[in-house]
């Protein structure tokens, strides 16, 4: 048996093509959606993921404003570029690229933030409005995970989910997405500290793998039938390298790509934030 593959890319162009008709309807209104991002220092990988946001701005329409620092940049300097975003007009939504280089306080950062421009979604107020189901802008890998499996008709009520890692941007976001009411599934959240990471993914009905831990999760873990989403981005030899082993493919009924799955869904619900940040601008 091969898995059915949740395909990313071809979900994401869908949210995308909505979001163009809905970036037109603003600026007939008179106003232009902007994403910005602050990126400090040279990972080559943050590089690539900042460049990839900026074309999915310029294909819905989205201005992009683009704010790059030094490795060295100091505390105050990032400070001053996040004050320029939260007065800048024209920036509807940012994001700051994580991780930071070691020296910055990332908290301090993230607080500073004007939450009603966050476009991740992970600034303390809008987690905070998570935790309480209130209205706020999604953190962009979780909404995209369940999007996802929305789309290719994944039951999410009363399934068992197994998440991996227990990350701030995905996997303990994820965990309480999935267990609103609108969701219903029953998660748990696996990760370094998990006795028998083995036994929790085997009993899994849907399983997500966060934990940047490449091949983490293999064929013999995983339920025939299970669902099964790749966020891992690690680099081996300069090519992604996810945490799902090649041979999941044979026992899983659903499975994303990597890259094509996960990672596209991420950049269009980013993009979907930023829009919305505008939307809500207006009303
Ligand atoms: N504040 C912040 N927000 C983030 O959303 C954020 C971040 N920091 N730091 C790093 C991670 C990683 N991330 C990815 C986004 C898209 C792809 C993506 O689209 N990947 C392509 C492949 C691109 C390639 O070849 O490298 C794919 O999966 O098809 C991957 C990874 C967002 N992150």
């Amino acid at each position: 048996m091969s898995a059915v593959k949740l395909d990313g890319k071809a979900t994401a162009a869908k949210i995308k093509a909505d979001l163009t008709a809905r970036v037109t309807a603003l600026k007939e209104r008179g106003v232009v959606p902007g994403l910005g991002t602050v990126l400090v220092g040279d990972d080559p990988g943050s590089q690539i993921y900042v460049a990839g946001k900026h074309r999915d701005c310029a294909e819905v329409g989205i201005a992009s404003i683009r704010v790059d620092l030094p490795e060295t940049a100091t505390q105050a300097d990032v400070e001053a570029a996040i004050d320029e975003l939260n007065a800048s007009p024209s920036c509807t939504g940012y994001i700051v690229q994580l991780p930071l280089p070691k020296h910055l306080d990332t908290m301090a950062l993230l607080e500073r933030m004007d939450p009603a421009k966050d476009a991740d979604g992970l600034h303390p107020v809008n987690l905070g409005r998570l935790v309480h189901m209130v209205d706020a802008p999604l953190p962009c890998t979780p909404h995209g995970i369940v999007l996802l499996l929305q789309e290719y008709g994944v039951p999410l009520k009363g399934a068992d989910v197994v998440v991996v890692g227990r990350g701030i941007t995905v996997g303990r976001s994820l965990g309480l997405l999935l267990t609103r009411r609108t969701e219903n599934a029953t998660v748990t959240l696996c990760h370094t500290g998990t006795a028998d990471l083995a036994a929790h993914v085997r009993r899994a009905d849907i399983v997500v793998a966060a934990a940047g831990v490449p091949g983490l999760i293999t064929a013999d873990m995983v339920k025939p039938g299970a669902a099964v989403l790749d966020v891992g981005v690690s680099r081996v030899d300069g090519k992604i390298a996810g945490d799902v082993a090649a041979d999941v493919a044979e026992v899983a009924g659903f499975l994303t790509p990597n890259p094509g799955g996960v990672g596209p869904m991420t950049r269009a619900l980013l993009l979907s934030n930023v829009v919305e940040a505008a939307e809500h601008a207006l009303r």
